[in-house]
């Protein structure tokens, strides 16, 4: 079957949570269900990554990844990301969404009011919204601990008010099971995607 699609999405899931919710670790298993023809992971935070590590001589690979490398730079990378979004709050969301081609989107890193806001503009129809929380001790056994400047800047509290979000999962030992509360987002998953080759 060819994915060369041309129409755009038809469903955008836009994550958002604190740094340790599990926001890579859900996104990887809804791709997993769904698989990589239905379903691609759009991280904001890619591009800005690759231009930061480019301009600053560091090891992408491991800014990408959940160590503590990123940790030591996360800090001005947020200052640098937020030059850039202040010239230009869609920047970020432009360059992480341009070729996806995919039916379903997954964005794994919403973090700040512009970017839900130019995702719903962008795609009023398809965007949801999914929030992904934990309590702060589960984050601190998957190595979170408190730092200021970052935890209590709007990189991590962009979206902790004044959004309705479609659908919130918590990501905890003793919450349901990750798969009984992913179903409603699967399934709407799995419709977006019968629509997608309907449209073919
Ligand atoms: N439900 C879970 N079961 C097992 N490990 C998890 C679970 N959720 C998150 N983790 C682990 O916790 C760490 C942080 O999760 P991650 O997805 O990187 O969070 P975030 O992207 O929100 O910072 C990772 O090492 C990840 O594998
Ligand atoms: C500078 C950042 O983009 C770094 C984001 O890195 P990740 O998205 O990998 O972070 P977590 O998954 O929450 O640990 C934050 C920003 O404000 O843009």
């Amino acid at each position: 079957m060819s994915m060369d699609r041309v129409s755009g999405p038809e469903l955008v899931l836009v994550f958002s949570g604190k740094r340790k919710s599990g926001k890579d670790y859900i996104t990887d298993l809804i791709q997993d269900r769904l698989g990589s023809e239905v379903c691609c992971i759009l991280r904001l935070s890619g591009p800005l990554k690759q231009q930061y590590a480019q301009e600053h001589q560091l090891d992408l690979d491991q800014l990408l990844g959940p160590g503590p490398y990123k940790e030591l730079h996360r800090a001005a990378m947020i200052r640098w990301g937020e030059n850039r979004r202040n010239q230009d709050p869609g920047f970020f969301c432009r360059l992480a969404t341009s070729g996806a081609q995919t039916p379903v989107w997954v964005v794994s890193d919403a973090r700040r009011l512009s970017d839900l806001q130019w995702f719903r503009s962008a795609f009023p129809r398809q965007t949801r919204t999914v929030r992904i929380q934990c309590s702060e001790e589960t984050r601190a056994q998957r190595g979170w601990s408190f730092i200021p400047g970052v935890d209590d800047a709007e990189s991590e509290c962009g979206l902790d008010s004044s959004v309705e979000f479609d659908w919130i999962i918590t990501n905890e030992a003793d919450a349901p099971s990750l798969d009984e509360q992913l179903q409603p987002i699967l399934k709407a998953a799995h419709e977006a995607a019968s629509s997608a080759r309907l449209d073919q």
